[in-house]
């Protein structure tokens, strides 16, 4: 685990936002601010969740030598790493705890091409990892721990700011044994013909994240864009930040209340790289909205309840453009 951090003690202006409107969220005023301090960066995270589903972090208290270490043994894997060992891999299923994917897909929805390698691991509640590069093991795993309590951090905070008790939202998703995952994303420079007739490949297609959040920062070059109010908008981040982004299971334990952002990576002229980790409910947890959230009873409730395990494969499944596997549990009225 990583020694306390360094960047929790001065608590800086609370209720920033960036130029384009991304709420700016202070750690440090969260954990160590006063009472009046605190409710108002709670209100601050609410309206975040409610109106973007997606926000930055600041004084998060990850090391910087300990996420360069993560991309950079991430960067090693996807790009220097020979095939051979990543074979065991690749083609597997999308519940496989390990799993590499490399260069173009023809999307079958909608036949665009999508320009991407990754990796994704389940690093809790138990620990998978390839085998090479030798040190990405205990990066990995120290990497896991740290945003794993960055991210616990923030979902108490956001179970406060829907007027629960801090523990209500870990509790009934059983975050104890929460399943996290993490993810390397590389997007080569792309440089190709840029015209209309869908031949221009992008990073990733619109979605929302399968979890409840995900805690993404990026090599220095932008290409994440959010829709927020039917507009795409490329997200750029302040300095030392994390992105944050609302996943589906946000949207079904809030009852809709907060929503999970759609976003989608872009490819430019540079190359791309973007570590992620997410965290979600363990497999067997049934999500369903808090009953305290639920508008005029059991009447209220905008989604049924249905088993983690079952929602993730359908998500994995889905990949529908421009709409999410949420429609899969939205009660139909
Ligand atoms: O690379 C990015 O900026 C976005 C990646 C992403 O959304 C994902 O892997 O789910
Ligand atoms: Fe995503």
């Amino acid at each position: 685990m990583a020694p306390p951090s360094p960047h929790r003690s001065p608590a800086q202006a609370n209720g920033a936002c960036s130029e384009d409107g991304i709420r700016v969220v202070d750690m440090a005023v969260l954990v160590n601010g006063d009472a009046d301090q605190r409710a108002q960066a709670i209100r601050h995270l609410g309206r975040a969740c409610q109106e973007w589903g997606i926000f930055m972090v600041i004084n998060h208290g990850v090391p910087e030598a300990l996420q360069a270490a993560t991309m950079d043994a991430c960067k090693e894997l996807l790009l220097s790493l020979p095939t051979e060992d990543k074979a065991e891999y690749m083609d597997g299923s999308p519940m496989d705890p390990v799993r590499v994917g490399t260069g173009f897909v023809n999307s079958a929805v909608d036949g665009a091409r999508y320009w991407r390698d990754y990796v994704k691991m389940f690093v809790h509640p138990d620990f998978h990892c390839p085998s090479k590069p030798a040190n990405l093991r205990e990066v990995a795993k120290e990497y896991a721990a740290c945003t794993r309590g960055l991210m616990l951090e923030l979902v108490a905070a956001i179970s406060e700011s829907l007027g629960l008790d801090g523990g209500r939202i870990a509790q009934a998703l059983n975050l104890e044994s929460c399943l996290q995952t993490l993810v390397a994303n590389h997007y080569p420079p792309y440089s190709g013909p840029d015209d209309d007739d869908g031949s221009t490949p992008i990073g990733l297609p619109a979605h929302s994240d399968y979890g409840l959040l995900t805690l993404l920062f990026q090599n220095g070059v932008d290409g994440l864009q959010v829709q927020h109010d039917g507009q795409w908008l490329l997200a750029k981040p302040l300095p030392g930040s994390f992105f944050v982004i609302a996943g589906d299971q946000l949207e079904i334990v809030s009852n809709g209340r907060y929503k999970a952002a759609l976003h989608r990576a872009w490819i430019g002229g540079e190359r791309r790289m973007s570590v992620l980790a997410l965290i979600a409910p363990c497999l067997d947890t049934v999500v369903e909205p808090v009953p305290e959230l639920a508008r005029e009873g059991p009447e209220g409730v905008e989604f049924r309840g249905i088993r983690f395990r079952d929602y993730m494969e359908s998500h994995q499944s889905s990949r529908l453009v421009g709409k999410t596997a949420l429609d899969i549990v939205r009660v139909q009225r």
